[in-house]
């Protein structure tokens, strides 16, 4: 039911600006792509066996907000990882106590296929996201 480890997302304040070390080591960077829907505007970081999600605040309701508000320098956000079959691993995940952030319908994400968010509190205090490989 789980697949690879799609991304590791760090939230940040200025996503182009995080990135740019990781371009100076040759790693390929994506442009910044601003995601209203989701609040956030992403620079992602291509490495050999996953990515890096740098994630800036958009607008006024962004999710990210408060986090950033308690990590003033910025800090790892959320994992993110591939599954065969988004609805099935959502109703799966249910079943097991796990709380299913939103309204618990997938909305399309950064890479264009279905993603949804987990409590941090189900995942050992880690924010999870998971999308439809
Ligand atoms: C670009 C699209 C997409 C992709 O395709 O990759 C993305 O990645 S979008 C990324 C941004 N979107 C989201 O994060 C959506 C889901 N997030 C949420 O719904 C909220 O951020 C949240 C997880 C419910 C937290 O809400 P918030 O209002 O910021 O926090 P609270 O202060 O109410 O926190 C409650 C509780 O949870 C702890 N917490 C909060 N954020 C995290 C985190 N990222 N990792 C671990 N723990 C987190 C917080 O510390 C509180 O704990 P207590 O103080 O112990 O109650
Ligand atoms: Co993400």
């Amino acid at each position: 039911m789980l697949g690879r480890l799609n991304h590791v997302a760090i939230a940040v304040k200025d996503a182009e600006k995080a990135a740019r070390i990781y371009g100076a080591l040759g790693a390929e960077v994506s442009p910044a792509v601003p995601l209203p829907e989701h609040g956030v505007i992403t620079v992602f970081v291509t490495l050999p066996n996953t990515k890096i999600e740098f994630i800036q605040p958009l607008g006024e309701t962004s999710p990210i907000a408060k986090f950033l508000e308690r990590n003033a320098d910025g800090g790892i956000h959320h994992i993110c990882y591939d599954v065969p079959d988004i609805i099935a691993a959502r109703d799966r995940l249910v079943k097991e106590g796990a709380r299913v952030l939103g309204d618990g319908v997938p909305r399309i994400g950064a890479h264009g296929k279905p993603v949804l968010f987990l409590h941090p509190k189900d995942f050992s205090g880690a924010l999870v996201e998971i999308e439809q490989a």
